[in-house]
């Protein structure tokens, strides 16, 4: 096969910049030499071309290419009640969340919803993603079919809870394993699909369930796992209450035995130092999700206590609590959380919110060795931005007086209007319409149809 010669404004962070002061990499007139999905080179494209002169040159000069946005916590069954603002957390699932969950019992409801949720991760240049599923094993199944049609990495899992929540998203520990052992078998390893074996959060999941869980994690050691804690004040007293006998809400999950490397707890705000220090030993990540938290009034999150203690923290858009899939926005918002802290809070730089959203969500699913960043020996998952002539960020970026400065203007302006093609494994799983009215297949906006 022709291998393919991308040539671009390029940037990446290929080491932790939490860790290393020149964690950002630059290229202002790259190249990426691509064949059968994999970076075999990258580098200046002057030099690249001259040693691969045969190679068929892709040209995507003007904006910048990234490399594609990995988002280690989004639900799924939630895509349609993003934006239901004014409630805090247990409120705004009882009464906005969970009816719409319970929905997705409906086979044509789920498959709809899933095209929705696919849509929404590509189109906003995310091509990994460790995605919350849904209660409904059948909606599981539809989930994986529909990953594999649009070519995203997914790594999800049905959700299961036997309490508290509402009664048809109730399962019981030996439904829960039978199913989760089933979808496993079915999906886990599965061309870019993987599994997550997901107690929705400890407020819902008897001792029974999260023994199920563990099961399955000890049946299958390569999948991976995935829950909330300690987002709000009311949810972390409801776990101390429901689990007398813990020390704190990370043991409920520690002491049965699910916590390890590719284990990624989400939100992490109200967490203390003894947590801290046993996520680290166990080499969990948390998932930041600055948007959700300040929508739903969660809380602050501690970034410094996190990496002062050795935790590995990546991004998460927690779409539906979040307002909605651009990693761009989270890492903006995330920017501003730290901003608001004072001395508390830890001064983000534009590389560390790139590292953020691509390379730091790799290590969190332990799949750094394959995506995350542009180095040789990776697959080539991009998103090329590329503002629309006459934005405002088309402006910006042409007088920008550094790639520093480029970088955090596209963090503070960019929008999914900026995306305009996505690719993963080399292969184009999105390209913006030329008219921005209609979509991909043609159909025009609905708020002009109606
Ligand atoms: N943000 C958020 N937190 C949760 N905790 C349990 N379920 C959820 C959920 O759907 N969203
Ligand atoms: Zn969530």
């Amino acid at each position: 096969m022709t291998p393919t010669l991308y040539r671009a404004a390029f940037m990446h962070t290929p080491f932790n910049a939490f860790q290393n002061e020149g964690a950002l990499h630059v290229q202002q007139d790259g190249g990426l030499l691509v064949n059968g999905g994999t970076i075999l080179a990258s580098g200046e494209f002057s030099a690249l071309r001259a040693a691969h002169p045969t190679a068929r040159v892709t040209e995507l000069r003007g904006g910048v290419l990234l490399p594609g946005f990995i988002d280690t916590h989004v639900h799924y069954p939630q895509v349609r009640i993003i934006g239901g603002l004014g409630r805090p957390l247990l409120d705004w699932l009882e009464h906005v969340t969970l009816p719409e969950e319970a929905r997705l019992s409906d086979s044509a409801y789920a498959r709809a919803v899933a095209q929705d949720f696919l849509h929404g991760l590509r189109c906003n240049g995310t091509t990994t993603a460790l995605v919350f599923g849904s209660h409904f094993k059948g909606a599981m199944d539809i989930f994986f079919e529909e990953a594999a049609q649009t070519g995203l990495r997914t790594v999800a899992g049905q959700v299961v809870s036997d309490r508290l929540l509402r009664p048809e998203l109730h399962t019981t520990p030996e439904l829960a394993y039978a199913e989760g052992k089933a979808l496993i078998e079915r999906w886990h390893g599965v061309g870019r699909a993987r599994y997550a074996v997901t107690p929705r959060f400890s407020l819902s999941a008897s001792e029974g369930i999260l023994e199920a869980c563990a099961a399955l994690m000890t049946e299958f050691p390569d999948v991976h796992f995935t829950s909330h804690i300690n987002e709000n004040v009311a949810e972390v007293q409801t776990v101390r209450e429901l689990f007398p006998g813990h020390l704190d809400y990370l043991d409920t999950y520690e002491r049965a035995g699910l916590l390890g490397r590719r284990g990624v707890l989400a939100h992490s705000v109200h967490t203390t130092d003894r947590e801290l220090g046993q996520m680290a030993a166990h080499r969990c990540s948390a998932a930041h999700c600055p948007c959700s938290n300040s929508a739903l009034g969660s809380g602050l999150f501690p970034l410094r206590r996190h990496l002062n203690a050795g935790v590995h923290v990546a991004l998460g858009t927690d779409v539906g609590g979040g307002t909605g899939f651009s990693m761009l926005k989270e890492g903006l918002q995330a920017y501003f959380m730290q901003q608001l802290q004072g001395r508390d809070g830890l001064p983000l730089t534009p590389a560390h919110l790139l590292y953020l959203s691509t390379r730091a969500g790799a290590e969190a699913l332990d799949l750094h060795d394959q995506i995350g960043d542009f180095s040789a020996g990776k697959a080539f998952d991009a998103v090329w931005l590329r503002p629309p002539a006459g934005s405002t960020l088309a402006a910006i970026l042409n007088h920008a007086g550094s790639p520093s400065e480029t970088l955090a203007a596209l963090f503070a302006n960019g929008t999914q209007a900026d995306v305009a093609q996505v690719w993963v494994g080399g292969e184009e799983v999105y390209a913006r319409p030329a008219d921005p009215l209609r979509d991909e297949s043609g159909k025009q906006s609905p708020v002009l149809a109606s």
